[in-house]
């Protein structure tokens, strides 16, 4: 009779304890695929909707979507820390050195924002928005699908410093570049799975040039680069030119999503430095995981969609934490 009082009454301790840390610190919550269930059910084919037409008329947003997304989560976790613009207290990350410039479709994350406020007000956040965009951007572009965790909140605060250190840099090589994808939980499979995200999209001169004549002072271009991609680089971008001008991270593919980006590196074909080293450091344990999804586009598809996943987990705000922005460029009230 007591024992057995005992132990249930240290039972409900135990309860009333764990729903006090639940309460404290909500963002242990996890997201889940249906969070919006009852709240706005029809949320993924909203995004989906707007997505398609945005692809109707740009057939680059849909990278520039997925990079949105990756520019979110690596600083301070998938918040929409992003899309704040400047005001009063916020220095934005828009107008950080890997954003400014660079980072698109603020406006159609806008334009999804307006629809789905229209169905649902007030309880989809941003950041929510964001990861869903990106879901809808790789499965129209002919890449994989996946059911998108859910119930991440708006931040309160963007952190420009941490855009400049957080974000990796093209010209990085493999070993800090794995350290940064490392500081957020992501390991070498998520690195070469998501690299992959470069089988679309464009790039600018300036992310490559250094590589096209004068690489790392030696008065040559990068030894890594096949001899006639790096002559049609050249012809793109001539020595102390345009830095803006654009260029297909895939030329063998421009705007679908396949497993072409893992050939280009085998052949010395990958745009970037920090692609190309996925490949072409010796000895690193990227060379294998390029080679299998080179030869077998589900095992990219199945890896890129959990790394994704495991991307949009980055520090979530959850709970009672963050807010539910009336609008995704700035804080409620602001
Ligand atoms: C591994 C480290 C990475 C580096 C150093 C890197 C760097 C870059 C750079 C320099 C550009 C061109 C930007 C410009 O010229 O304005 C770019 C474009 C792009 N990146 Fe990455 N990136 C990395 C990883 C990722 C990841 C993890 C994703 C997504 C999962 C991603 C998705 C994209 C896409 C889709 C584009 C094309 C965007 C567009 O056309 O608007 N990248 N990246
Ligand atoms: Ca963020």
């Amino acid at each position: 009779m007591f024992s057995s009082f005992f132990s249930s009454s240290s039972y409900l301790v135990l309860v009333a304890i764990t729903i006090a840390v639940l309460t404290l610190y909500p963002s242990n919550a996890q997201l889940s695929t249906t969070f919006y269930a009852s709240t706005c059910s029809n949320v993924s084919s909203i995004v989906r909707t707007v997505v398609q037409s945005a692809l109707n008329s740009d057939s680059r947003i849909g990278a520039s979507l997925i990079r949105l997304h990756f520019h979110d989560c690596f600083v301070d976790g998938c918040d929409a820390s992003l899309l704040l613009d400047n005001s009063g207290s916020i220095q934005s990350e828009k107008d950080a050195i890997p954003n400014k410039g660079s980072v698109r479709g603020y406006d159609i994350i806008d334009n999804i924002k307006t629809a789905v406020e229209n169905q649902c007000s007030g309880v989809v956040s941003c950041a929510d928005i964001v990861a869903l965009a990106a879901e809808s951007s790789a499965s129209l572009s002919g890449g994989p699908s996946w059911n998108v965790p859910l119930g991440r909140r708006d931040s309160l605060t963007a952190n420009q410093a941490g855009a400049n250190s957080a974000l990796p840099v093209p010209f990085e090589d493999l070993a800090t570049i794995t350290s940064k994808f490392s500081a957020v939980g992501l390991d070498t499979t998520d690195l070469v799975a998501l690299s992959g995200a470069h089988t679309f999209g464009r790039a600018q001169c300036s992310t490559f040039s250094s590589r096209l004549y004068n690489f790392n002072g030696t008065n040559n271009p990068d030894p890594t680069l096949d001899s006639s991609y790096l002559t049609t680089l050249q012809q793109t971008c001539p020595q102390n030119g345009d830095g803006t001008v654009l260029t297909d991270l895939d030329p063998s593919s421009a705007d679908t999503f396949d497993k072409n980006y893992f050939a280009n590196l085998q052949n010395n074909k990958g745009l970037l430095q920090s692609d190309q080293e996925l490949f072409s450091t010796a000895g690193a344990a990227t060379v294998s995981i390029v080679n299998s999804f080179s030869s077998d586009q589900s095992a990219f598809f199945t890896s890129f969609a959990q790394s994704m996943i495991n991307m949009g987990n980055i520090s979530p705000l959850t709970g009672s934490n963050g807010e539910i922005r009336a609008d995704c460029k700035k804080v409620n009230g602001s």
